[in-house]
């Protein structure tokens, strides 16, 4: 089942790019830096106006609300943005129900009384992860979700990603400049080219 799809989507950077994912498959997105790969995630997750179609499930992004359309189609920025001092307060009430995943993630209960200030990049990084499985998407856009990580967490994450993908069916979109990660997470490679994709394998 196609999960998710765009047409003809153009951003400020570049297009028309085309691509589907399937339920369960992750498709890796790669190119130099600054070729528009965010520009392209947040066209996505309806963030930026975009010409062209995205669909969800055979559904138009237009034919459901905004705050629906993120819900369903999660997107995990580079840097992680929080807007009030206590972690605990960004976390849905489910979060006991996936304690698992903070577990898995190298962390105890305790880290929802801690304070945003302390956190490091990569415990933003690992914990905005958290938070978005929470909302439980059926797409999840992933722009660099290792990059501030240690090899131990970058496989944990990946893990953590991993398993969501195969319980939830979620299509996944993973925007990483590793090779290995990319063999190792991804279904389908694409790479831009010229202001658009094309598939390497
Ligand atoms: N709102 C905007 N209007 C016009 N240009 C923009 C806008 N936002 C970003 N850009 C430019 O578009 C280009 C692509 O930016 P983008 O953040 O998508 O790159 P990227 O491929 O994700 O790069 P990196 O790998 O470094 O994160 C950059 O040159 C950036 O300066």
């Amino acid at each position: 089942m196609v999960r998710f799809a765009s047409e003809n989507l153009r951003t400020v950077c570049g297009g028309p790019f085309s691509f589907s994912v399937e339920a369960g498959k992750c498709v890796a997105l790669s190119g130099p830096s600054g070729c528009g790969k965010t520009l392209l995630l947040r066209a996505l997750a309806d963030l930026d106006p975009a010409e062209g179609t995205v669909a969800l499930d055979g559904t138009d992004r237009n034919e459901m609300t905004a705050p629906e359309w993120r819900r369903q189609v999660g997107w995990l920025p580079a840097e992680s943005s929080w807007w009030t001092d206590v972690v605990g307060d960004h976390f849905s009430n489910n979060w006991k129900k996936y304690f698992h995943w903070l577990e898995k993630l190298g962390f105890e209960k305790d880290v929802l009384n801690w304070n945003v200030e302390r956190l490091s990049t990569g415990e933003k990084q690992r914990l905005a992860l958290v938070r978005l499985l929470l909302n439980e998407p059926k797409v999840l856009l992933l722009d660099e979700p290792t990059a501030a990580l240690d090899v131990s967490n970058v496989w944990k994450v990946e893990e953590v990603i991993g398993a969501y993908r195969r319980n939830a069916d979620a299509a996944v979109v993973w925007v990483s400049h590793s090779p290995e990660q990319i063999d190792r997470t991804a279904d389908c490679h694409m790479e831009f080219k010229n202001g658009t994709l094309e598939e390497t394998s």
